[in-house]
C-alpha cells in the first residue's frame, strides 16, 4: 500500500448505503467462446460517489473494456450487478454516455459537427430550442463553437474527439464513461484533452469513470485511481489522489507527490503484470 496515504487500500472502496451514484457489486464476466470459457472479470466491487472523477488502470487484457461495457449496459454480467442511483442496470441507461477511443467510427461522416452533437438529443425527444442551446453550450465547452457546420472528416483527430466529447456532454449524462478516449491522438493534443475533461467535469459536476492504461494520465486526471489486477480481474488497489484540485500539465506533473504516486501505481501495475494478486480483495467502506 502507498506509504503515508491512509486512504489507499486493497479492494474497491464502497460508500454507505444510498450515497453511491454508481455501484459495481461482485461483478463477474465470463465469455463463452468456441475455444472455451474466458473469465475476463472475476469479482469487482467499488462505488462512485456523485460528481467523482475516477480513473481505472490495469494491465492490457485485464478487462477494462469488458467492465465498462457491463457498466454501460451494453454487455450482460455473468454474476453480480451494476446499480445506477440504486436501480439495476439491465440495458443502456438514459443517464449514461460513453466516449470510446475510435472517434472516427463513432461520428457520422454525413452529418455536420452540430448535427452529430444534436443526434442523441433528437432521439431522446428534446425540444428543438433546447437542443440548439445544449449543442451550442457543449461546442463552446470543448472549444469548437467556430466549426458547427464542418463535417467530422474536415477536422483533425483531436477535434473529432472533441466532437465526441461534446456529444456526450450535451446529452447531460449523470455518468460519463470514457474508454481510452485519447489513445489515438498525439501527445500535445492529449494534454489539451486531459485539461478539457477536468474543466468540463468541474463545470458540469458530471461523474466520470475514465479508463486508461497511461499511468501518468490516470494520476493527472483522477481524484481517485482504481488499479485492476491481471485477468481474471479483481480490484488490486483503490487510491485517493491527493494532489491539488487545480491541475497544471507542467506544475502538477513536477510535484514530488505526483512522482511518488506515479512510482506507486507503476509498481502495482508491474506486480499485476507478473500475476501478483492481493491475498484477499477486501472491500472498504469510506468513512
Ligand atoms: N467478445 C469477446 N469474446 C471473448 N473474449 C473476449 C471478448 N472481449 C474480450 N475478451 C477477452 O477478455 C479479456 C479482457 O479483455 P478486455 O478487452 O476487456 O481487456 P482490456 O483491459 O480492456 O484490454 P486492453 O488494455 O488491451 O484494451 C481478454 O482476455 C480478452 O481476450
Amino acid at each position: 500500500m502507498l506509504s503515508n496515504n491512509p486512504t489507499s487500500h486493497q479492494g474497491g472502496r464502497t460508500l454507505p448505503e444510498g450515497q453511491a451514484l454508481l455501484s459495481v457489486r461482485g461483478l463477474k464476466k465470463v465469455y463463452h467462446t468456441d475455444a472455451g470459457d474466458i473469465e475476463a472479470v472475476r469479482n469487482l466491487t467499488f462505488d462512485l460517489g456523485r460528481g467523482e472523477l475516477v480513473c481505472l488502470v490495469g494491465p492490457s487484457g485485464s478487462g477494462k473494456t469488458t467492465l465498462l461495457k457491463c457498466i454501460a449496459g451494453l454487455l450482460g454480467t455473468t454474476a453480480g450487478e451494476v446499480l445506477l442511483d440504486g436501480q439495476k442496470v439491465t440495458g443502456p441507461p438514459k443517464k449514461m454516455a460513453v466516449v470510446f477511443q475510435e472517434y472516427g467510427r463513432s461520428l457520422f461522416p454525413w452529418l455536420r459537427v452540430a448535427e452529430n452533437v444534436e443526434l442523441p438529443l433528437k432521439n431522446a425527444g428534446v425540444p428543438k430550442e433546447e437542443r440548439k442551446r445544449l449543442v451550442a453550450e457543449a461546442l463552446e465547452a470543448v472549444g469548437l463553437a467556430h466549426v458547427p457546420k464542418s463535417y467530422p472528416w474536415q477536422l483533425s483527430g483531436g477535434m473529432q474527439q472533441r466532437v465526441a466529447i461534446a456529444r456526450a456532454v450535451a446529452y447531460q449524462p449523470e455518468v460519463l464513461l470514457m474508454d481510452e478516449p485519447f489513445a489515438a491522438v498525439d501527445a500535445q493534443t492529449r494534454a489539451d484533452l486531459e485539461d478539457l475533461i477536468r474543466s468540463v467535469w468541474k463545470k458540469l459536476g458530471v461523474t466520470v469513470l475514465f479508463v486508461t492504461h497511461d499511468i501518468d494520465e490516470s494520476i493527472y486526471l483522477g481524484e481517485r485511481v482504481i488499479i485492476l489486477s491481471s485477468s481474471p480481474t479483481i480490484v488490486q488497489e483503490d487510491i485517493v489522489i491527493d494532489l491539488p484540485a487545480e491541475r497544471d500539465q507542467l506544475e502538477t506533473r513536477s510535484l514530488p507527490r505526483f512522482t511518488e504516486l506515479r512510482h506507486h501505481v507503476y509498481a502495482e501495475i508491474q506486480k499485476a503484470k507478473q500475476g501478483h494478486r492481493p491475498e484477499e480483495a477486501i472491500t472498504m467502506t469510506a468513512k
